[in-house]
């Protein structure tokens, strides 16, 4: 890991109306890192995340990558940043009226103008990462399962090859097992990429998996960051609350009140 990090985020904060959503976030991750957001509906995991991409400009603070400040960039530079990135959007957010394959190759057709045929054999390999045969590639991706779906999301995240990837919420909606299974192949694709990755999720048990370091966000702020085995016994009353489920504890007596 170099000193600097790959993301630094510092003093983000956020509201929609009279609504703070973000209220001075702090977060730094490493090259090569994968540190995973926690937190309960709501919290402002999805903000964050759009923040960090520059899909959404914080009311205050500062987002940098590769120690460049994100929202001041425009043009070229915003290019080549956003070119640095590939994402697994929550639910695939896969194109309906395109076969499976220009899914997963449409950054490298329509970003990069890679040549179709060429395009296409990135994708089936693509595919093969992530555990899909090549009779997938011309698919429709109403023909597929939402386990299937999530793959091809992450065969698509991946093909470009991005430095960093973010993963948005990558297990809801799959069944334990599968859920499973794509949280195997974002550590394998990691691994193979040797990516940056920052994810949010509520699932603990992806979070464990995909995770060297887990931060909780409560109430706009990151209220503890660990590493991923030290999330079991943080001292953190939220925290525990949170990572055991438990009913009782202090996130519940708030909203009681
Ligand atoms: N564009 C927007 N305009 C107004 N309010 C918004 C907007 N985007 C998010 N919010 C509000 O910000 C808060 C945080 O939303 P966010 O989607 O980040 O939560 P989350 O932690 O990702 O939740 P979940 O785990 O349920 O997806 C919510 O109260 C939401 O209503």
């Amino acid at each position: 890991m170099t000193d600097q990090p790959k993301i630094q985020i510092r003093g983000v904060c956020k509201s929609f109306g009279p609504k703070t959503v973000l209220d001075g976030v702090d977060l730094d991750v490493g090259t090569g890192e994968s540190v995973v957001i926690i937190g309960g509906s709501g919290t402002g995991k999805s903000v964050l995340l759009k923040c960090t991409l520059g899909l959404l400009h914080p009311d205050a603070g500062s987002v940098r990558i590769d120690g460049q400040e994100t929202a001041r960039l425009s043009g070229k530079d915003r290019d080549r940043m956003l070119h640095k990135f590939g994402m697994l959007f929550q639910g695939a957010a896969l194109f309906d009226s395109l076969t499976v394959w220009e899914n997963v190759a449409f950054r490298l057709v329509h970003g990069d103008k890679m040549p179709r045929r060429d395009a296409r054999e990135v994708a089936v390999e693509k595919l093969r990462q992530v555990g899909l045969s090549p009779d997938v590639a011309d698919l429709v991706p109403a023909e597929l399962s939402g386990g299937m779906q999530k793959r091809v999301g992450l065969a698509r995240a991946i093909a470009a090859e991005p430095e960093i990837i973010f993963f948005d919420e990558p297990t809801t909606g799959l069944d334990p097992i599968m859920a499973d299974v794509i949280n195997d192949l974002i550590v394998d694709c990691r691994e193979q990429l040797g990516a940056t990755t920052l994810s949010i999720t509520h699932d603990m048990a992806s979070a464990r998996k995909i995770a060297d370091r887990i931060a909780m966000i409560y109430h706009g702020r990151i209220i503890w960051v660990g590493d991923a085995q030290a999330v079991e016994d943080s001292g953190n009353p939220y925290v525990d609350q949170f990572v055991h489920g438990r009913a009782e504890g202090p996130i519940k007596m708030e909203l009681r009140r």
